[in-house]
């Protein structure tokens, strides 16, 4: 943190400094893609995810140590009634993660990424952001930095997942917040929320983002107003990838959610993310336009847990290997077109 100062001041600073691309080493792969045994661009989106990768590691594409970090949190706005299952939940799925029997375990095994769960103080739910602010500043901007522990073990592809009973609502308020609109359009079942749920929880929305609707100007003050642990970490994640040349993919609607309000801080901020996958949840579509990007799959899943981002990241492992293996037409002895 700053000798002085808030608490957020770092990461405005970090913010206001992102560091760009890196156009050497996507010439060069420019240059490499060329020379491939292919008609040029026929490997369509792959070619641009290499190049992708090249600017934003600075090397030759490649994917090594591939990492899902998923973050979980418990959210005080459960006890507005806005999801079908107990916050108990959050805490005991992370106990599945450890013990390999959840969805994301084994996309982890099929696609050979590592997984790593960062549980976020779930004996203590934020704050019910229909009555007050979800983290202090001190809270939300210490929880920032946590998350950046991601990236610290050394990876050149992180994954942003999370786990958190009553997310999809903290997200869904997220949105409201930073672009408008009505609670309806950013509300969507998450769980399997219905009924009267669903109009709690719609309700919930619309209570929380009038409640704090003189301080949503400041991305980071909407952020610790109307997210979570697990969101504030994800931000705090996805900006320690880029000041460490580590490539990201999001996914879905809750991670996208935090990722959202980087880019409202900073427009580029997002430029080293992907979005792996558009989730079922009716929202995340728009809210991916708003960030002005393609997601790579639509499996209609609406989990979480970083599924859709993992199931990417398989895509992601090809483009590099496709770039960085593939003979030239010079070493395979191909004519190349006259
Ligand atoms: C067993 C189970 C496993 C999950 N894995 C991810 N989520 C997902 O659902 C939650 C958000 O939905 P809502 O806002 O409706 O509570 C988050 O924990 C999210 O990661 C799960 C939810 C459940 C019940
Ligand atoms: O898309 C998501 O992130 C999502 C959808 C439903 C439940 N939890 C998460």
């Amino acid at each position: 943190m700053s000798a002085s100062g808030l608490p957020f001041d770092d990461f405005r600073e970090l913010l206001r400094n992102l560091p760009g691309p890196d156009s050497a080493a996507l010439v060069a792969a420019r240059e490499r893609d060329a020379q491939l045994t292919k008609p040029p661009g026929a490997l369509g989106r792959l070619e641009e995810i290499a190049f992708w990768l090249a600017a934003w590691t600075g090397r030759p594409p490649a994917v090594t140590r591939p990492l899902v970090a998923v973050f979980a949190g418990n959210h005080g706005v459960t006890r507005q009634g806005v999801t079908p299952y107990p916050p108990s939940v959050t805490q005991q799925m992370v106990e599945n993660f450890a013990a390999g029997g959840a969805a994301i375990n084994q996309i982890c095994v099929s696609h050979d990424l590592g997984l790593k769960v960062f549980d976020l103080a779930l004996d203590y739910p934020t704050g019910d952001i229909t009555e007050e602010a979800a983290l202090s500043e001190r809270d939300c901007a210490a929880t920032m930095a946590f998350g950046m522990e991601a990236v610290a073990g050394g990876t050149d592809l992180l994954c942003i997942g999370e786990m958190g009973i009553g997310n999809t609502t903290i997200a869904a308020a997220i949105n409201l917040g930073l672009y408008g609109g009505t609670a309806e359009e950013w509300v969507g079942p998450g769980t399997g929320s219905e009924g009267e749920v669903l109009k709690r929880k719609i309700a919930a929305v619309e209570k929380a983002v009038a409640l704090h609707r003189d301080h949503l100007s400041d991305p980071l003050e909407l952020m610790r107003r109307l997210g979570g642990r697990e969101i504030a970490a994800m931000a705090g994640a996805i900006l320690a990838a880029r000041m460490q040349k580590v490539p990201v993919i999001i996914d879905g609607y809750v991670a996208t959610a935090a990722a959202a309000i980087l880019k409202a801080a900073n427009p580029s901020a997002l430029d080293h993310c992907l979005i792996g996958h558009v989730s079922g949840e009716p929202g995340h579509m728009r809210a991916i336009e708003k960030l002005g990007k393609t997601p790579l799959l639509a499996l209609g899943m609406r989990l979480g847990e970083g599924t859709g981002a993992a199931l990417a990241a398989g895509i992601v492992k090809a483009a590099a290997a496709c770039h960085s293996g593939m003979a030239t037409f010079a070493q395979a002895g191909v004519s190349n077109k006259e």
